[in-house]
This record gives C-alpha cells, sequence and structure tokens, in this order.
C-alpha cells in the first residue's frame, strides 16, 4: 500500500506557469553525477547529508542552539523577497531611485523566535529564520553540523570542479512563507530537514522572461515579476516561461544549478520547515568554449551593465545608450 501523501495539491499556490518534474534519482544512481556535470537540477534521495539534523525541531533547537543572535526576517505578508542593503542608494529626491525594503531583519536569540512562532496570529508579520551555521552554535548543534555526511558532499565538490563552501544557511520558515523567483551566482545543494518546499526553478537561457531588477539595484538578481499577479503588459515574455518544479521532503537534497531561477515555497498548512543549504563558488572557468553557455551570457550581461553604470554614473542613462547602441545596428 503506497504510503499515505504527505500533501496535497491545496497547499500549493497557484500559479499559471507550465510546470514539468525535475527528476528523483537515488544517490546510487550515476546519472545523478551526470545532472550536475550538466548543470541541471535533480533531486537526490537517500543522501543521508543532513541525517544527523533528522531530530532538529524547535525544542531542540531551543535547548541547542545557544545564545548567539540569528537573523529572522519579518515580512507583512507571505513574500519575503532579498534585497542588498549595501545597494540601497542615499535619498537622492529622484523618486526613480528610492527603495522601500519589503522586509526587516531582526537579531532574535533562538527561543524567543520559537516563542513568536508558537504565538503567531495571523495579521502579524511573518517570519523567516535565515542563519548561516557558524561556530556561535551550540555545541550539540557543532557535532550535528560536523556529522553532516562531507566526505558525500565533497566528493561532489571535487568531481565537479566546484569551488569552496562558502556558507551554510541554517532556514526555518513558517508554513506559506516564499522566497520569490532568483538566480544565485553559486552552486547549491539544498537539503530539506522537516516539513515539505515547493521548489519551483527556471534555466538561465529564460533570463528574458523574468526581468531582473539592474544589477546596480538592492533586488539584483530577483525577477520583477509578481508570480501571484504578473504585470504582463510590462512583462509580456514571462508567458514563455516554463519550469520545473518538486517537493522536497525530508532527506531529500535538491541541486540548484548556478544560475538557474528558483522560487521556494514552505506548503501552506504543512508547519514550519527547516532547511540547510549548502552554497559553493563556481568552478574555474578554464577553457572558453564555444558557443558560450546560457549562464556564461548572463555573466557577460552582468559584466556589462556594472561597467556601463560605473561609466555613466547615472543609471537612467544605461538604456538610451544601450538603445542606440543597438537599435537598427544590432536589430
Ligand atoms: C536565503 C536562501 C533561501 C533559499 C530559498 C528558501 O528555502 O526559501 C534559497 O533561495 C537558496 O537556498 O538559494
Ligand atoms: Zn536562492
Amino acid at each position: 500500500m503506497a504510503d499515505k501523501k504527505e500533501w496535497d495539491q491545496s497547499q500549493l499556490r497557484k500559479y499559471d506557469i507550465q510546470l514539468d518534474e525535475i527528476p528523483r534519482l537515488s544517490v546510487k544512481d550515476p546519472k545523478v553525477d551526470e545532472f550536475i556535470a550538466d548543470n541541471k537540477p535533480v533531486i537526490i534521495t537517500d543522501t543521508r547529508l543532513v541525517a544527523s539534523a533528522e531530530r532538529w525541531d524547535l525544542d531542540y533547537l531551543e535547548q541547542n542552539m545557544g545564545n548567539g543572535d540569528f537573523s529572522v526576517f519579518l515580512s507583512r505578508n507571505h513574500k519575503f523577497k532579498y534585497f542588498d542593503d549595501k545597494k540601497i542608494l542615499p535619498t537622492s529626491g529622484d523618486s526613480r531611485l528610492d527603495f522601500t525594503p519589503p522586509t526587516r531583519r531582526v537579531d532574535m536569540k533562538l527561543p524567543e523566535f520559537t516563542r513568536k512562532l508558537r504565538q503567531w496570529r495571523r495579521g502579524e508579520e511573518r517570519m523567516y529564520l535565515q542563519q548561516a551555521l557558524n561556530n556561535t552554535v551550540g555545541p550539540a548543534i557543532v557535532q550535528d553540523f560536523l556529522n553532516f555526511r562531507w566526505e558525500w558532499i565533497n566528493s561532489k565538490q571535487k568531481m565537479h570542479s566546484w569551488g569552496p563552501l562558502t556558507s551554510n544557511l541554517l532556514l526555518i520558515a513558517m508554513e506559506g512563507n516564499v522566497t520569490p523567483c532568483h538566480y544565485d551566482e553559486q552552486q547549491n545543494f539544498f537539503a530539506e530537514v522537516r516539513g515539505f518546499k515547493r521548489c519551483i526553478l527556471f534555466p538561465p537561457e529564460q533570463f528574458e522572461c523574468f526581468y531582473p531588477h539592474p544589477v546596480y539595484h538592492p533586488h539584483d538578481r530577483q525577477s520583477q515579476v509578481d508570480f501571484e499577479r504578473p504585470d504582463y503588459t510590462r512583462f509580456p515574455k514571462f508567458r514563455e516561461a516554463r519550469g520545473q518544479e518538486a517537493i522536497v521532503g525530508p532527506g531529500d537534497v535538491l541541486y540548484i544549478p548556478i544560475y538557474w531561477w528558483h522560487h521556494i515555497e514552505s506548503i501552506m498548512r504543512g508547519g514550519y520547515t527547516i532547511s540547510v543549504n549548502f552554497w559553493y563558488k563556481a568552478g574555474p572557468t578554464g577553457q572558453i568554449v564555444y558557443p558560450l553557455k546560457d549562464h556564461q551570457k548572463v555573466a557577460i550581461m552582468r559584466n556589462v551593465e556594472k561597467m556601463l553604470v560605473e561609466a555613466l554614473q547615472d543609471p537612467h542613462e544605461v538604456g538610451p545608450l544601450l538603445r542606440a547602441l543597438v537599435l537598427g545596428r544590432y536589430t
């Protein structure tokens, strides 16, 4: 008898997007390495990568996380759209450059976070704990962390010539929380410890469907498209987006390839979720091979944008200059 499904479609938010399935492969399947080598998403089951965290729940974390401060983001809705506060320009009087942060970050001790989580009432700000695991956590958690299956993940890092591990983020989300569509410039092994998260991914070649904010903007790398209410007038190519989705559950590891767009939501009415990600810098480019890969073109576009903003100083001159350069000449 197939085990009862642990979630149903009513717990997923409704989007008008064409979606296929992300393949699920056992860690023993050699095809796993083909997917990683091809920078294609895959869910890897039975890795035991974070098995030592299986006992992590709010009580255990409360008792063992130590007395450090943890970064908790607060949002007045269910979206936690990342922004880089180092890119927020001083108020310039030019309203086009003004930025209103959609969330705010506070420091919390873990007992305060778990208490607020238990006492949360609709209408209150939602919370999302996002904290790099470091040595300020308690000794039991350090032990669990050291007991991650580092030999497996290190072998993947080596086999695929990735760069160094940059961080492991501990993610504790409330049910229904959404991290809107964005890409990262790092390879990511995304490990689900508790609860269920729906992950929707799109390849870098669909860049034109997602209209990311400009590189100088605090929302750099984040899509401007609101999946719940897409503005097809401003973002017509969003209709052409075609993604792959999967629901990750405890013990699943999702490979999110560098530069791939991803939207991740903790399913509604599924309780809080706990995830740990493993971000790696890209490996060395080595010999440039043509035709260029799509993510390389994204990197080139980023460099052109950065150079032009630097050279022109006024970001509003970038559009007109690029139009003058392209229209009637490269079109
Ligand atoms: C801050 C990182 C959040 C995470 C998505 C999620 O689990 O909500 C993600 O985007 C990633 O691991 O790259
Ligand atoms: Zn991400």
